[in-house]
């Protein structure tokens, strides 16, 4: 498979690129928390079981699984001219602006992470400044500075492969992350489409230089046809203008229309797909606190290389059903009981992934949830889920589809 293919949320999945969460998780402390997205800690050990238990899941339905990291070591591997590039730019990245501390943290990575996945693996996981060599520096920060501070922070987001690059259509957004935690994911996804022999040459729509936010869990493909992206406290209206233009003006591309999701700007809402997710052709889980009318832009191209947009106030369901080409069915997260609704939306009830129409990669956790999912015949895959959802984000969140079939 060379390329990416994704013209839908519920095609048959054939190919999914996932990141096994790793000693990042191990940087999170109960004051870098708000910081780093997180609500607790994760128990590094039993989240990797769960993990693998997804892995599985998937494998077990004929997808080929495909990890960031050894996608990004590939890459090196192959180039090994690109290491000391990367390495650069993720120290600059990780905000290190004296060439004294770059040299300190190169010597350290070249002398204990010698080999290139462990290398990648040390760039995800983050630096404590006691790891590295006590040098006699008479420089007063290093004598007063707090020791256990990290010099280089982990990205314990990384295993949301969904987000810092999305697939649309046969293309692809590097995306510019909303938060300073987030933004670093996005080397390696620039680093895989620029480089790595199974996806460089992928046409790009947005890159993570552009000015505005956009993140992929705001990205949904409804058909070859037809993108939709939400508004929301990740994404930028601006960053959509772009993706709009760029997207129409690629003739490889068969989208013609997309719909602008104006959603409610808080953590509740994170993103679309913690709005709404398709599970089957005529089925979405969603979120209780969308229902109701809801502001959507039709963006679709004015025949002179810009666009024209059409603003709507309607239901989800009106608006859905129209796109979709049929009447569709929307299954609010935990049944009609209020307060399991809210529980498991917190713990992402709503947000499942989808391997082939009608069958989806569910948190066990939100039994009340899968039960109304069951009665509606949909075939649930469980996956065990006590710390993996401590990061705030469902199967969906969890993975980054790179190849759908046809439906
Ligand atoms: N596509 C998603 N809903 N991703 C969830 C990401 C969760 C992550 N902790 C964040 O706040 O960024």
């Amino acid at each position: 498979m060379q390329g990416v293919n994704v013209k839908s949320e519920i095609g048959n999945l054939k190919k999914v690129i996932l990141h096994r969460p790793g000693d990042e998780l191990l940087n999170l402390t109960p004051s870098t928390l708000e910081e780093l997205l997180f609500d607790d800690i994760p128990f590094l050990p039993v989240a990797q079981e769960e993990h693998d238990a997804f892995a599985n899941i998937l494998r077990g339905e004929g997808v080929e699984v495909v990890y960031l990291e050894d996608l990004m070591a590939e890459v090196l591997d192959a180039k090994p001219e690109l290491r000391q590039q990367f390495l650069d730019q993720w120290i600059y990245e990780a905000g290190i602006r004296t060439d004294m501390y770059h040299d300190i943290i190169t010597d350290y990575i070249n002398s204990n992470y010698a080999g290139t996945k462990d290398m990648v693996m040390k760039t995800m996981a983050g630096i404590n400044l006691q790891e590295l060599p006590q040098k006699d520096t008479h420089l007063l920060v290093d004598m007063v500075s707090d020791r256990c501070k990290l010099v280089c922070a982990p990205m314990p987001n990384l295993y949301f492969t969904r987000d810092p690059f999305a697939m649309i259509g046969n293309g692809v957004s590097i995306n510019r992350m909303y938060s300073v935690t987030r933004n670093r994911e996005t080397i390696y996804g620039d680093y895989i489409f620029k480089y790595h022999p199974d996806f460089a040459g992928t046409p790009t729509y947005y890159d993570r230089n552009d000015t505005f936010h956009i993140e992929g869990g705001d990205i949904l493909n409804i058909n070859e046809h037809v993108l939709a992206i939400g508004i929301s406290q990740r994404t930028e209206p601006d960053a959509i203008d772009a993706i709009a233009h760029n997207v129409f003006n690629d003739e490889t591309s068969t989208i013609d229309t997309i719909l602008a999701f104006n959603i409610p700007s808080s953590r509740a809402f994170m993103h679309l797909d913690t709005v709404f997710t398709q599970i089957d052709y005529d089925k979405f889980t969603i979120h209780p606190g969308i229902m109701g009318p809801l502001t959507v832009f039709e963006i679709t191209p004015d025949g002179k290389g810009g666009t024209k947009i059409r603003e709507r106030n309607e239901d989800l369901e009106k608006v859905l059903s129209e796109y979709v080409g049929q009447a569709v069915k929307l299954i609010p997260c935990g049944g009609g009981d209020r307060i399991a609704a809210e529980r498991e939306q917190w713990n992402d009830g709503s947000n499942t992934l989808c391997v082939r129409p009608g069958t989806v990669v569910v948190y066990q956790r939100n039994n009340v949830t899968n039960d109304v999912l069951y009665k509606q015949g949909i075939n649930c895959l469980e996956m065990p889920s006590a710390e993996l959802s401590r990061g705030r984000g469902g199967p969906r969140c969890m993975s980054m589809p790179a190849w759908r079939e046809a439906l």
